[in-house]
């Protein structure tokens, strides 16, 4: 299948203190990121993210599907993922990631919001396993959702909407400084899928 990457944007800078992040809209036209939502939609493995919110164990309604290279793994809210394999979709996308951003990834960690009653609460992408000097380079497709920046110790925050086909690369030490949330809508939106290439270190991996 032969997809279409819009000519290149130049990316909006959303954030500049304490790490730096930067927004693309229209990565992909809108018929390329339909058929790209579809085609993860239907050929990867989608599970229920499972994670523990004060001492208990909690299953959400979100799905998350783990690609990576073989010997990739990866600690996700405590729990140990092992990837999937790449697909000849995927690895198209990431090869147009990493031109982008002129770095390589060995990962992507998909999430699957099939409405607005679905979100991500606040976090920062820090887990041991993530190479520290790395951008994440998020891809969403599907619904506008509102993404939200809070610093850690001041309590800024910058919210921005993530549109179908666009790109959000957060460089480091973005992460260090940072939560970001995918907050819930009660507005009526379809699903959504955001992928977030991300670079594993393998020697700290057993
Ligand atoms: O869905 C999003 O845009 C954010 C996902 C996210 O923060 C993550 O996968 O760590
Ligand atoms: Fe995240």
């Amino acid at each position: 299948m032969q997809f279409k990457l819009e000519s290149t944007e130049t990316f909006t800078t959303c954030l500049d203190t304490d790490g730096r992040v930067e927004y693309m809209p229209s990565i992909f036209d809108d018929a390329t990121s339909n058929r790209l939502f579809e085609a993860c939609l239907n050929t990867l493995d989608w599970q229920p993210d499972q994670l523990y919110m004060f001492g208990k164990k909690i299953t959400t309604q979100r799905k998350v599907a783990w690609v990576g290279d073989q010997d990739c793994s990866y600690t996700y809210s405590g729990v140990k993922k092992y990837p999937q394999p790449w697909t000849a979709d995927l690895l198209w996308i990431k090869n147009k990631m990493e031109a982008l951003v002129q770095y390589k990834f060995n990962s992507c960690l998909l999430n699957l919001y099939h409405n607005g009653s679905e979100g991500m609460g606040w976090h920062s992408d820090d887990e041991l396993e993530l190479d520290r000097n790395a951008p994440i380079v998020s891809l969403s497709l599907g619904a506008v959702r509102k993404f939200a920046f809070k610093h850690k110790l001041h309590k800024t925050t910058h919210a921005m909407f993530l549109e179908n086909g666009s790109v959000l690369v957060m460089y480091p030490p973005t992460q260090e400084f940072w939560h970001h949330s995918l907050l819930k809508t009660k507005q009526l939106v379809s699903s959504r899928i955001n992928l977030t290439f991300r670079c594993i270190q393998l020697e700290n991996v057993d």
